[in-house]
């Protein structure tokens, strides 16, 4: 289909017509992906990755380290089970193009990776990744030794002149905008020739989860990382310069992903199962087993993964989202559905995501006759009958999603441009109609 017809392409979002019943499989985690394709290509020796999603977001990743050098190789795990990545780090080295699409982890992640190689690397994408903050990462990386042009706008599109090193040391950044700006640098300190020590000087740091999952990944594979938790300064992670391993790592289920699933277990007073749901996570989605509990559900981890169970009523909720934003339009949705309002906080920085997460949620749950406002900093959601019509998606993965979750309860939705779930599910359409048994 061409890009147009896909943009405005309508999918009828399939009303349940009664309780799921449905075991799911989620594909592997964005999140975790991108950061062991990032690891494993700034490695000494090569590595594994197993069951790693392949969507727009890891595609992108994994081309933009191709084009710098790194060899990913299509094969089967050395246990032989599992499709796999084999990744073969190489010396990194422009000219090159990166295409980061509008995949925050890779217009973050990457630019310190180019700092290292050697030659040019330009980066580009979507229109909204022009939008979307960088100058923590680039006034950082500038901080730290590195040669960026990108027009005095601190933003994209922009190019690295890599010299094969980096010096590296103590840096300040304010991080308030997106976690990501800590996590990119922290991921290729162990290979800056001081390694590295951020100080995050913002009010607020959302998304804590994904820089303990940083911080995570770094660990097993060798690196040294003091942070605020292991009894370091508040705000402040040091990365100590060395040598990374060569990875065997399977990627778990991506439980952002498994939220409209669990959501549908919720909103139609079904059961939701979702296989290696992991016992231990970084994952912000793990956040989900307490939150959708409370807005009506019961949920018991188990051998056959996490088994979720809607009670037939969804009650509002009061919650801070900051350490978990990327889960607001999913509690959203549900939240419009429930028998009693609901306020969700701490998630400012949504309005520079994919697109206005705030904006774009409260316009398309209105247009179906809700009750949505905007606050400095979230949502007020007070719950009211809603009725058919087009849900617009804004090339936002999660209002695809959102939508959808919605059209369980709502006859006659229809999402615009379903297609955009390729950001990081592909396979949406076909794992939805698939649990409604269609
Ligand atoms: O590091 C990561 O993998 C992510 C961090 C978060 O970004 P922000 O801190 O910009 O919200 C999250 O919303 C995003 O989906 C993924
Ligand atoms: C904010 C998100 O993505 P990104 O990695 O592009 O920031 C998201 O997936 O919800």
């Amino acid at each position: 289909m061409p890009v147009n017809a896909a943009h405005t392409a309508l999918w009828p979002a399939p009303h349940a017509s009664g309780a799921v019943d449905a075991t799911v499989h989620v594909p592997g985690s964005k999140s975790v992906t991108n950061r062991a394709l990032v690891l494993a290509a700034l490695a000494a020796e090569p590595g594994w990755l197993r069951r790693p999603l392949r969507s727009r977001d890891t595609l992108l990743m994994a081309g933009a380290l191709r084009a710098m050098g790194v060899g990913i190789e299509e094969g089967v795990g050395p246990d032989g089970s599992g499709e796999a990545w084999r990744v073969i780090p190489s010396g990194l080295h422009g000219p090159a193009t990166v295409d980061v699409g509008n995949a925050g982890t890779v217009m973050r992640f990457l630019p310190p990776v180019a700092a290292l190689a050697d030659g040019p690397i330009r980066f580009d994408g979507d229109p909204r990744s022009y939008e979307r903050p960088l100058h923590g990462v680039i006034d950082a990386l500038r901080a730290l030794g590195a040669r960026i042009d990108d027009d005095s706008r601190g933003a994209l599109p922009l190019t690295v002149h890599g010299s094969g090193a980096l010096e590296g040391g103590p840096v300040e950044i304010d991080a308030s905008s997106s976690s990501q700006f800590v996590s990119a640098l922290l991921l290729s300190g162990p290979r800056f020739n001081q390694g590295v020590e951020v100080r995050h000087t913002g009010s607020r740091l959302p998304s804590m989860p994904h820089i303990r999952m940083t911080v995570d990944m770094l660990r097993s594979i060798g690196a040294q990382v003091d942070t605020p938790e292991s009894g370091g300064e508040p705000n402040v992670w040091r990365v100590t310069p060395g040598a990374l391993l060569g990875r065997d790592l399977t990627v778990e289920p991506d439980l952002s992903n498994a939220q409209p699933f669990l959501a549908s277990a919720l909103v139609t007073g079904g059961r939701v199962v979702i296989p290696d749901w992991p016992l231990r996570t970084t994952q912000p989605g793990d956040k989900l087993r307490e939150i959708f509990t409370e807005m009506g559900g019961s949920c018991e981890l188990t051998d056959r993964g996490l088994e979720f169970t809607g009670s037939g009523s969804i009650h509002g909720i009061d919650v801070d989202l900051g350490e978990v934003g990327e889960l607001t339009p999913g509690i959203a949705a549900v939240a419009a559905l429930a028998d009693s309002p609901s306020t969700l906080r701490g998630v400012a920085h949504l309005r520079l995501h994919e697109t206005d997460r705030l904006a774009a949620l409260t316009k398309e749950i209105n247009e179906l006759g809700g009750d949505v406002t905007e606050t400095a900093d979230g949502l007020h959601i007070r719950p009211r009958p809603l009725h058919g019509g087009i849900f617009h998606t804004y090339d936002d993965h999660r209002m695809a999603t959102a939508g959808a979750i919605i059209g369980l309860a709502v006859d006659g939705v229809q999402i615009e441009n379903v297609a955009t779930t390729a950001k990081t599910l592909p396979d949406f359409p076909d794992l939805w109609t698939g649990m409604l048994g269609n």
